[in-house]
C-alpha cells in the first residue's frame, strides 16, 4: 500500500525551479532512501512531504502530494495534525535544553497529555523504541545536552516517536555522527521500519544500500530513477544513476 503518493510535483524558490515533475510512491513499513549530489533537491523534496517548505518565503508548489490518500496541500488539511503524523529528524541532533524526560514528554504534553503515569509510559516506550532506554533510564531528569551526539540523535528519534507518528522523515540523520553511533542508528532504523514508514535523505551511498528497500536518485531537481535498492545499486537503468553510484561524479 502507498502511504505517500506524489504526482507531477514541481517546486519553485522564487523563479528558480528546484523540483521538476516528481512522481513517487512510498510504501508502508519500508525505508525509502533519497540520494543524489549536493543541491539536487533531496531535502527540498523531503520537506514537501510534511509541508516544512511552507515557512520558506516565495516557495510555490504545483502537483499533488497525498499522504494516506489525502492531498496535504489542499486547503482542508490541518498542518499541526499532519506533522503529528509525520515525525522529522534532522542532520544535527537538536534536543531542547531540558531534561531527557521533558524532551520526550514535550510533544505529548503539547497534545494535552498531563497524566504523570501516561507520560512515564510514553517516555519509557519511546526510549525503548529508539534503543536508548538502557543507557538513560537512571538519568531521565538530567539535561539532554549532557548526552553524546549519537545518544542525542536517538533521543531526537524518541522525541519524534513519542507523539505516535506513522511516518518518519530523516534528513541525513547520521552525517554528524561517528561510525559506532551511525551503526546503532542504522540498526534502530531496521527495527523501526516494521512499525513506521521511513524516508531518509543520505549522502552516504553505502548507507542507502545497507538500510533501504527502495532508492530514489535525484539529479538537478529531477527524479532520475526510483526502484528497489538492489536494482539501483547493481543494475540501474539510467546511465546517470550508474555514473553516480560508481562515483564518476558527485
Ligand atoms: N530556502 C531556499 N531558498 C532558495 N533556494 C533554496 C532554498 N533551499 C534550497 N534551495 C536551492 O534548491 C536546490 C535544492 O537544494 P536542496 O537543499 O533541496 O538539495 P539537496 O540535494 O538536499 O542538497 P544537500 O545534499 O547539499 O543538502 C539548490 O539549488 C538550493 O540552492
Amino acid at each position: 500500500m502507498s502511504v505517500i503518493s506524489v504526482r507531477e510535483l514541481n517546486l519553485y524558490y522564487g523563479k528558480q525551479q528546484a523540483l521538476h515533475h516528481i512522481d513517487l510512491d512510498v510504501e508502508s513499513d519500508s525505508i525509502t532512501a533519497l540520494i543524489g549530489p549536493s543541491g539536487c533537491g533531496k531535502s527540498t523534496f523531503l520537506r514537501t512531504l510534511n509541508r516544512m517548505n511552507d515557512s520558506v518565503p516565495h516557495t510555490r508548489i504545483t502537483g499533488t502530494v497525498k499522504v494516506f490518500d489525502e492531498d496535504i496541500y489542499s486547503g482542508k488539511v490541518d498542518v499541526e495534525h499532519l506533522r503529528k503524523n509525520i515525525g522529522m529528524v534532522f542532520q544535527h541532533p537538536n534536543p531542547f535544553p531540558k531534561s531527557i524526560f521533558d524532551n520526550i514528554a514535550y510533544g505529548p504534553r503539547l497534545h494535552g497529555i498531563r497524566d504523570r503515569q501516561t507520560l512515564d509510559e510514553i517516555v519509557e516506550k519511546s526510549l525503548k523504541a529508539s534503543a536508548l532506554w538502557d543507557e538513560v533510564k537512571d538519568v531521565l531528569h538530567k539535561s539532554a545536552l549532557g548526552l553524546s551526539g549519537g545518544q542525542q540523535q536517538r533521543l531526537c528519534i524518541a522525541r519524534a516517536l513519542a507523539v505516535n507518528p506513522q511516518i518518519l522523515l530523516m534528513d541525513e540523520p547520521t552525517s554528524a555522527l561517528d561510525p559506532i553511533s551511525t551503526a546503532k542508528i542504522e540498526e534502530l532504523l531496521a527495527d523501526l521500519k516494521s512499525t513506521y514508514t521511513i524516508v531518509i535523505v543520505t549522502h552516504n551511498m553505502q548507507q542507502a544500500a545497507r538500510i533501504s528497500d527502495k532508492t530514489a536518485f535525484f539529479l538537478n531537481g529531477e527524479l532520475v530513477e526510483f526502484d528497489s535498492t538492489p536494482v539501483i545499486f547493481q543494475n540501474p537503468c539510467d546511465k546517470r544513476t550508474e555514473d553516480y553510484i560508481t562515483g564518476r561524479f558527485g
